[in-house]
Formats: structure tokens, sequence, C-alpha cells
């Protein structure tokens, strides 16, 4: 076997195409939805137990690490619903080829970055 075979692990030497970073940022995100998932349904569960559990969730909610934390959470099932789609239409045939696969990722990255910052604006 030929014993100098191209070994690279160094991630800062790789190159990341647009569509290389919205493909790991799918499965970041969810990931991350998997977790958030924790405290939506604390949430959830919380709200509906009783008049003092809905007012913890609605104080939780109200202060900066729940709004954090809901913004972010929206922020990924957004990413998520732009990648899961950007996957659905490649699945039909189309944006396969290197320059319309990558301006699709540049697009879902751009429109999720609107969409991050409108959220945060109307939920802050
Ligand atoms: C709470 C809801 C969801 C969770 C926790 C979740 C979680 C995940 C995770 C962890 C992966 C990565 C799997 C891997 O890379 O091995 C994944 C992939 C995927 N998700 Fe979701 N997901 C959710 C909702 C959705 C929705 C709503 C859509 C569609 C709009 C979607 C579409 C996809 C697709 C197409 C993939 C495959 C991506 C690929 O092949 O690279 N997911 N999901």
């Amino acid at each position: 076997m030929k014993k100098q075979r191209p070994v690279n692990l160094q991630l800062n030497t790789i190159s990341f195409p647009p569509s290389a970073i919205v493909s790991i940022l799918h499965r970041v995100t969810g990931v991350a939805m998997f977790f958030a998932l924790i405290f939506v349904i604390w949430a959830w569960a919380a709200s509906v137990s009783s008049p003092e559990g809905f007012d913890s969730v609605k104080d939780v909610m109200g202060g900066p690490i729940g709004k954090f934390i809901t913004i972010g959470t929206l922020s990924a099932l957004t990413y998520h619903i732009l990648g899961g789609l950007r996957h659905m239409v490649m699945d039909m045939g189309h944006w396969e080829e290197l320059e319309s696969g990558n301006a699709s990722a540049k697009a879902t990255i751009g429109l999720w970055i609107v969409l991050t910052v409108i959220l945060g604006v109307v939920l802050w």
C-alpha cells in the first residue's frame, strides 16, 4: 500500500465552500434543536401545570436568558427548515451543480441571517 497517503486533519487548511458550511450548519442546528427541545418541553409542561407554573415560565421567557434561548431556538429551526427546503429542491434534481449549489447555499445563509435579525427585533 502506498505509504504517503494524503493526510489532512488540519481543519484550518481544508477549504470550506458555501455548500459545505450549509451542510455542517444543518447538522449543528439539528443537534442544537434536539437540546433546545428540553427547554421547549419544560416551558410547555410548566406553563399548563398551574397558574404559578405559568407565571414562572412567563418570568423566564421575559428575561434576557429566556429571550436568548427562544430566539436561538427559533433561529436554529428557521435555518433547519431553510436547509431542509434546499434539500427538497436538490432531491428534485436542481441546484446540484457546483455553481448553483454554492449560490443556493449562500442564499440560504443570507436569508437565515435576515430572518434571524427580524426574529431578534420582534422578540427581544
Ligand atoms: C425539532 C425538529 C428537528 C430536529 C431535532 C432535527 C434534527 C436533525 C438532525 C440532528 C439532523 C442531522 C442528521 C445527521 O447529519 O446525521 C437532521 C437532518 C435533517 N433534517 Fe432535521 N430536525 C428537525 C426538523 C426538521 C424539519 C422541520 C425539516 C424540514 C424542513 C428537517 C429536515 C432535515 C433534513 C433534510 C436533514 C438531512 C440533511 C442531510 O442529509 O445533510 N428537519 N435533522
